[in-house]
């Protein structure tokens, strides 16, 4: 049968990236979705300021909502201090399948926890299952309609703390409008817009950065 996006775009990392080379595996994925086919990765244009507020915050505790094909898992774990790991949520197996071969392509398998299953099922499992306090970073880029659900059950499960930062993607494109009017609207938050444009395209899309003020 014929094979998926995600499984040309690993082929693509296997033919084009250097085993263990962070870099070249994020200019593949960029390189394959410019002149093969696009994909919903962060990108390189959105990913550099992703690289800049992850750097930035150095966080100990990260989670990432929607792995997909585990671009922006890459771009986040290769910036990690030694020892720290990052959590993300894929509930697609056939995603996840493919994420596991890109990160570990990239050599980054021992920063990284993939776990297979629901945000909605897995958020209030955090503190029992990973032994996780409260998260410094957290990248939400799944379903865009997730997103406010999904930061109403931080607050509820006590996973943020006064400075926790969250980074999400496609505010704009395709659009998070009540995700967006809450983190904005709301007194616990400070919340910052990055523009750019979708990934490889000359689209308008951006980054919302909101930090939970406790
Ligand atoms: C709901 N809880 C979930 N838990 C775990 N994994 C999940 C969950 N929900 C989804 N997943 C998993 O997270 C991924 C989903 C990413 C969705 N992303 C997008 O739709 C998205 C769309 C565009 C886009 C823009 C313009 C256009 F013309 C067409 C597309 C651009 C983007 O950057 C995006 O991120 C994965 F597929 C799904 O299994
Ligand atoms: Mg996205």
């Amino acid at each position: 049968t014929r094979s998926t996006r995600p499984q040309r775009m690993l082929k693509a990392v296997q033919k084009n990236a250097t085993k263990g080379n962070p870099k070249s595996v994020i200019s593949a994925i960029d390189y394959f979705c410019k002149h093969s086919e696009w994909a919903m990765n962060v990108g390189d244009e959105k990913g550099s300021i992703l690289d800049s507020v992850v750097t930035e915050v150095n966080p100990s505790t990260v989670l990432e909502l929607g792995t997909y094909c585990g671009y922006s898992t890459v771009r986040i774990a290769r910036l990690l201090s030694p020892g720290t790991k990052l959590i993300t949520l894929e509930f697609n197996p056939a995603n996840a399948a493919v994420a596991k071969q890109i990160i570990a392509y990239a050599g980054l398998q021992d920063k990284v926890i993939l776990v297979e299953g629901s945000s909605g099922d897995l958020i209030p499992q955090m503190k029992e299952r990973f032994g996780i306090t409260t998260f410094d970073f957290i990248f939400l880029d799944h379903w865009k309609d997730r997103y406010l659900p999904d930061i109403k059950l931080f607050e509820e499960c006590g996973l943020l703390r006064k400075g926790s930062v969250l980074l999400a993607d496609n505010v704009i494109c395709p659009g998070t409008p009540e995700y967006l009017e809450y983190v904005r609207k709301s007194p616990r938050y400070e919340s910052k817009y990055f523009p750019a444009h979708l990934e490889y395209t000359k689209v308008e899309d951006g980054l919302e950065k909101s930090v939970f003020l406790g």
